[in-house]
């Protein structure tokens, strides 16, 4: 039988944006949208794969590296290597590889990291100097806002699973095409969540039979090209596939007072430390429950659902 595809809802696209226009119409509504024409610096026509290779030169990074177009973290199909910046760049931009870990065309994913991979914050000031004075990036925000710039830099094919990140974001499109399908903060419960992660790996053929209720998660969906800045507000679900080789920088910065972070968070993808708080008392709560026996423990798991959807949840969300 014929599956009927579910809606798609185009993520909005406007030109020409200034900062006044964003902070005060855009960003307030917390949904996504595609700023086309943001003044980006020379880097949209600099950053080719010879001027990259050459301005970063053989400086070390780590790459996941995939046999496969769609990483999974789950079964974990793809492997950590270390490469020079200038061979890694090649190997990305090309289909087929003289030399290779895992396969002929296997595809290169680099989503740069700080110094100290466990204590230091990516920052491409820091650790691309010569890039950086290429990148002009839109300054929406106040600087005590700022937390990360991700370099990232993917092979034509390459899917990144559909994850949350707790910072707002632009997704900066230097080079290369892209598909980004996102979803909602509200559809959290049809994306069969394993952390920040959904196991929901082939969005556009999901295993409706192990996930029957991903089709209830309404698809947004856009296309950048280079040049394009897409923001992703902080909890938005995010689907990255690369249509072609191409270069990113993306910018998080806080949406909340400094205070809400995780002092230890270097990726942007711990959960405010009142919500890991709460997630570790409700695992503690859930423990006491099973000091009764299952009848009672439905019971009362269930009046506590209905206390926290009464004391919790917002009223006008769907
Ligand atoms: O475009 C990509 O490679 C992934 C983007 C992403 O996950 C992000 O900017 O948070
Ligand atoms: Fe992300």
């Amino acid at each position: 039988m014929e599956r009927r595809e579910p809606p798609v809802v185009p993520v909005e696209r406007l030109s020409g944006v200034t900062r006044e226009r964003f902070l005060s119409y855009i960003y307030p509504q917390r949904k996504p949208v595609v700023l086309k024409g943001m003044e980006l610096g020379a880097c949209t026509t600099k950053w080719t794969v010879d001027y990259l290779s050459q301005a970063v030169g053989s400086k070390e990074v780590k790459i996941h590296v995939s046999a496969v177009p769609q990483m999974d973290f789950l079964s974990k199909n793809f492997v950590y290597r270390t490469l020079p910046f200038d061979v890694f760049v090649q190997r990305a931009a090309e289909v087929n590889h003289k030399e290779y870990f895992l396969s002929e065309d296997e595809k290169y994913y680099l989503r740069s990291v700080g110094e100290d991979v466990r204590k230091d914050i990516a920052d491409i000031r820091k650790q691309f100097p010569t890039l950086a004075e290429d990148v002009q990036i839109p300054e929406y925000f106040e600087k005590e806002q700022f937390f990360s710039s991700v370099f990232r830099i993917s092979s034509a094919g390459l899917q990144l699973w559909t994850h949350y990140d707790v910072m707002d974001n632009f997704l900066i499109q230097v080079t290369g095409k892209k598909r980004v399908a996102l979803y909602s903060p509200q559809d959290a419960p049809y994306l069969y969540l394993s952390g920040t992660k959904s196991e929901v790996l082939d969005v556009d053929n999901p295993d409706l039979e192990k996930y029957p209720l991903f089709v209830k998660a309404r698809r947004y969906q856009c296309f950048l090209e280079a040049g394009d800045v897409l923001f992703i507000p902080a909890l938005w679900f995010h689907n990255v596939i690369s249509e072609e080789f191409g270069v990113a920088l993306n910018v998080f910065w806080k949406h909340l007072p400094a205070d809400c972070y995780d002092k230890n968070d270097t990726y942007g993808n711990k959960d405010p430390t009142a919500a890991s708080r709460a997630i570790q008392i409700l695992d503690r709560a859930l423990k006491t429950l099973e000091e009764l026996p299952e009848e009672y423990r439905d019971f009362y798991a269930r009046r506590m659902v209905l206390r926290i959807q009464e004391k919790a949840y917002r009223n006008d969300y769907g």
